[in-house]
């Protein structure tokens, strides 16, 4: 049973000059129970965003252009006694509700929407350390948060729950009195993640979680993380620009770039048997966990801006192993375990298989090779491709 899945969407900013930021195109993964899925990519590649539309805080300009978010809940007004969608719901057309019970969450209203926000899906935000407010007591802020979804809770229940809260994440529950100047960084990212489980959601979704915060607070955050997975088996929903932390804390991830997701599958698949020359280039840019000493390049030039971007392979300007193919459109995703009775790569929608979008699937062996090699990556320019 899958928790999230997430159908071809594509999400768009409006800009002032008329053209459309295509911010997330035709992007597919899911999220299994008790899993933690990554989305790794650098800044500007769509990660924030894509989180965002699942619960609906994407910016005024932001828009879901297509695409679907089934999510493994069903609004009360649609569940029977047992919490199953009514047949009378499955049946109409304009409810987005299956007879698996998932709700479509790209199709709800706002009332709806936080109606889930919080209760099933809690979000971390990037720099969700400065979103304590400075006035209330942090103890305070997370019985606000747990009130405020529960109103059936008292607020003696809501305060005990608070400080066991904060005692699971390693802060000592008599700092709920404390104000957030009171803590350190690492501590305050810990009351965040704190109040995020409240309200028991079935899905954290952890924006940079642990960025602006020194190693060892950083690995202590992660440990964090896993320790309240296991404890109340929530699925965790990770985005980070730096691989080697998605290495660490996830079971599978999606590696995107310029809104398109370019590889997906298992850590190990996606570490061992790298499949893409842009993850094959952010691998070479961040000390991995096996070989420490290995030295940094990182992949010359800039993403691109997409707004309205042409067809062709999102990577290409800046990729080394780019063909003609790779200008007239953005390859499909191919499984990379598998192949026709030819031999040929076979392109598959497989969630759960390890894909990747490159035309030069059949020439893997060799652009893993040359992709070590740092000449690689600076020799060309940009103009001899
Ligand atoms: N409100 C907005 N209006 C127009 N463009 C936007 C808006 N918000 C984000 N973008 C653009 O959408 C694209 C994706 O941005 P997004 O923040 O989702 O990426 P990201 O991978 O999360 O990067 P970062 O880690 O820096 O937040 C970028 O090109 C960004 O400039």
């Amino acid at each position: 049973m899958t928790l999230l899945e997430v159908n071809d969407l594509s999400i768009r900013y409006a800009v002032d000059d008329g053209s459309a930021v295509h911010a997330s195109d035709d992007v597919n993964f899911s999220v299994e129970p008790g899993e933690t899925y990554g989305l790794v990519g650098e800044s500007g590649c769509g990660k924030t965003t894509l989180a965002k539309s699942l619960v609906h805080l994407l910016d005024d300009n932001g828009y879901i252009e297509d695409g679907e978010v089934w999510f493994e809940t069903t609004l009360p007004q649609w569940a029977d006694e047992n919490g199953d969608p009514k047949q009378s719901v499955i049946d109409d057309p304009d409810k987005p509700v299956r007879a698996d019970g998932k709700t479509d969450l790209a199709q709800l209203n706002s009332k709806q929407i936080r109606d889930i926000r919080w209760r099933d899906i809690a979000i971390i935000p990037q720099s969700a350390m400065n979103a304590l407010n400075p006035v209330y007591k942090v103890g305070d802020q997370i019985v606000e948060a747990i009130l405020r979804h529960e109103p059936e809770t008292t607020a003696e229940e809501a305060h005990e729950r608070a400080r066991d809260l904060l005692e699971r994440v390693g802060i000592e529950p008599d700092r709920a009195d404390d104000y957030a100047h009171q803590f350190s960084g690492g501590m305050k990212q810990r009351a965040v993640i704190a109040m995020a489980m409240a309200c028991g959601p079935d899905l954290l979704i952890a924006d940079e979680p642990t960025t602006a915060l020194d190693v060892i607070i950083q690995d202590r955050i992660l440990e964090e993380l896993e320790a309240l997975q296991e404890e109340f088996g929530v699925s965790i929903l990770v985005i980070s620009h730096d691989i080697s932390v998605m290495a660490e804390i996830c079971d599978r991830m999606a590696v995107m770039y310029g809104g398109k997701v370019m590889e997906s599958g298992r850590t190990e698949e996606i570490f061992d048997a790298t499949a893409n020359p842009y993850t094959l280039g952010l691998k070479n840019s961040f000390p991995t966990i096996t070989s420490k000493d290995q030295d940094l390049v990182s992949i010359p030039g800039t993403p691109p801006t997409l707004r309205d971007p042409d067809e062709g392979c999102r990577f290409r300007e800046r990729c080394p192993f780019a063909v003609e193919e790779c200008h007239a459109a953005h390859p499909p995703m191919y499984d990379v375990a598998t192949a026709d009775a030819e031999g040929r790569a076979v392109e598959s929608t497989d969630r759960r298989a390890h894909t990747t979008a490159c035309y030069r699937i059949d020439e893997l062996e060799q652009i893993r090779t040359d992709a070590i090699n740092e000449s690689t990556w600076t020799d060309q320019t940009i103009e001899s491709r």
